[in-house]
């Protein structure tokens, strides 16, 4: 049987008092890749707010990556975040310091210490994405392109289970924005990670087809049987 990475029941999603989308049932297995779309205001960053743990679940039932929602509190949210990698499309590398020495900076806030572990996975999640030679450049010296790819490698720093990304393609030009999506989509294929990627990009949807999964008038719709 499939290992469903996230598996959402009947949840009611709230913004403060406000139900921003119900009866939301969605489940999302290993190594698959979905697009969240649907118009602007109508909930895609709150339901994944609510899959990393920024906004509480009050009604309803989900899991991520093995962790309960619901009874998530602010000492767990390190450990599901652990677990899961998330890329936004309007990340900044710190400015003070090359590639390598940020994501250094990603994994001794999250406890690493051994340096020769630590340059080994950096080594790694920077092959991933494409960057294994550019470890020394310094954010300035990086294209939008490479940007985004090095948002990839950190996401990648935790061996995730899932990646959450946010309209990683939308400050970028078509050609490069084909590139993260190739990389997105090996990832989920070759590694056996989930990517939920919310987008409003048409063009990339349909130059990369794949399940969708729509917010609309308060409600979750999965067109998973449109395109397959
Ligand atoms: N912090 C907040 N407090 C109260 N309401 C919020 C908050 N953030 C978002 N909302 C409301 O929740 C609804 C859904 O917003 P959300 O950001 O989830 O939509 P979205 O589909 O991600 O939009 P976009 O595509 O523009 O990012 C909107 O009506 C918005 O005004």
């Amino acid at each position: 049987m499939a290992e469903s990475i996230i598996d959402i029941r009947n949840a009611n999603i709230y913004q403060g008092d406000n139900l921003i989308l119900q009866d939301v049932n969605l489940t999302v297995n290993k190594g698959e890749f979905v697009y969240l779309v649907g118009k602007t205001g109508t909930g895609k960053s709150s339901l994944l707010k609510t899959l990393y743990g920024e906004l509480p679940l009050k009604e309803g039932q989900a899991t991520v990556v093995g962790y309960d929602i619901k009874t998530l509190t602010w000492k767990t949210v390190p450990y599901l975040r652990r677990n899961m990698g998330v890329v936004f499309q309007d990340f900044q590398l710190l400015t003070d310091r090359n590639v390598n020495d940020n994501l250094k900076f990603v994994l001794k806030a999250i406890g690493w210490k051994d340096e020769k572990l630590m340059n080994e996975k950096i080594a790694d999640v920077l092959d991933k994405v494409g960057l294994r030679s550019k470890g020394f450049k310094m954010p300035y010296e990086m294209s939008g392109g490479e940007q985004q790819r090095v948002d990839i490698a950190r996401a990648l720093l935790n061996s995730p289970k899932l990646i959450l990304a946010d309209e990683p393609t939308g400050n970028l030009d078509p050609e490069t924005s084909d590139e993260i999506m190739n990389l997105l989509i090996h990832i989920a294929k070759d590694y056996g990670t989930a990517v939920v990627m919310a987008t409003h990009d048409y063009i990339v949807i349909q130059k990369f087809p794949a399940r969708m999964v729509k917010t609309e008038s308060g409600r979750v719709y999965d067109n998973a049987t449109i395109l397959h």
